[in-house]
């Protein structure tokens, strides 16, 4: 199977000064990664990382065999504008500029993978609507379906369920089990436990610094989770695990 990331005694940082360290990750085409950890963990910066945002400054790291334009990204809803004056339909076909150039009609081919996209996350309906006055969930899947005509080999979510209603959330996980059957990578962000747990194959507990990864039955568990939070894990049921404030 094709190799999505690997990175290898990996520290991130900003002015090189290490804010994560320790990263040691691979994942597959078809794998879905979440990366877990409390506010502040560096689960951005990972994930802007893989973008070629923020520098390594130590290790190896590595992202599609260097055809990292193949990665897409979702960035968190309430980091846009939602005002700006743009319909849904225009801000997926964003998605397909990198293959059209922004500055030539869209072709057949592109409007197709725009209306599927669409169709993909439910919103069929709304392609006309202004951006802004969707909901927020709603509008987070309009970002996915951005992404998704992009038809990315690895696609990056950073904290998609913050703010996002159930019907949205329900959504999203389905249209990413969808995309990962399909072949591609994900990594999503979250704090989320139960996200994690009922979304990754595979866990990876930041802090400052790799803690964990592995299955959820490995890594979503009372002891690394303690690792990672600094002690204040409590077990709840051998399952259920509550972070103390
Ligand atoms: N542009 C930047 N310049 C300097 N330090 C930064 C920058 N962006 C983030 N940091 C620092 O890097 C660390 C990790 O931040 P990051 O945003 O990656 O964490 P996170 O796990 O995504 O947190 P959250 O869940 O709050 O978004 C934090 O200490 C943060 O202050």
């Amino acid at each position: 199977m094709t190799l999505a990331l690997r990175y290898a005694g990996v520290s991130l940082g900003y002015q090189g000064r290490a804010v994560l360290t320790d990263v040691n990750l691979e994942l597959r085409a078809g794998q879905r990664l979440a990366l877990v950890g409390p506010n502040g963990a560096g689960k951005s910066t990972l994930i802007k990382s893989m973008l070629g945002l923020v520098p390594v400054l130590r290790g190896e790291a590595e992202v599609l065999g260097g055809e990292r334009g193949r990665a897409g990204y979702v960035p968190q809803t309430d980091t846009l504008d939602a005002d700006f004056p743009i319909s849904v339909r225009r801000v997926v076909m964003m998605g397909r500029y990198r293959r059209i150039g922004w500055w030539r009609p869209a072709r057949t081919e592109d409007r197709r993978a725009v209306a599927e996209a669409l169709d993909r996350v439910g919103l069929a309906d709304r392609a006309s609507h202004r951006f802004g006055t969707l909901s927020g969930g709603q509008r987070q899947r309009v970002l996915l379906a951005r992404a998704i005509a992009a038809e990315p080999r690895l696609l990056l979510l950073d904290e998609p369920f913050n703010g996002v209603d159930v019907v949205s959330q329900e959504a999203i996980v389905r249209v990413l089990r969808e995309l990962s059957a399909d072949g591609a990578a994900l990594v999503v962000s979250t704090h989320d436990f139960a996200v994690a747990r009922e979304l990754a194959d595979l866990v990876c507990l930041l802090n400052g610094r790799q803690w964990a990864v592995g299955p959820p039955a490995e890594t979503l568990t009372a002891g690394p989770l303690r690792r990672t939070y600094g002690g204040s894990v409590v077990d709840l049921d051998n399952d259920m695990v509550l972070i103390e404030p």
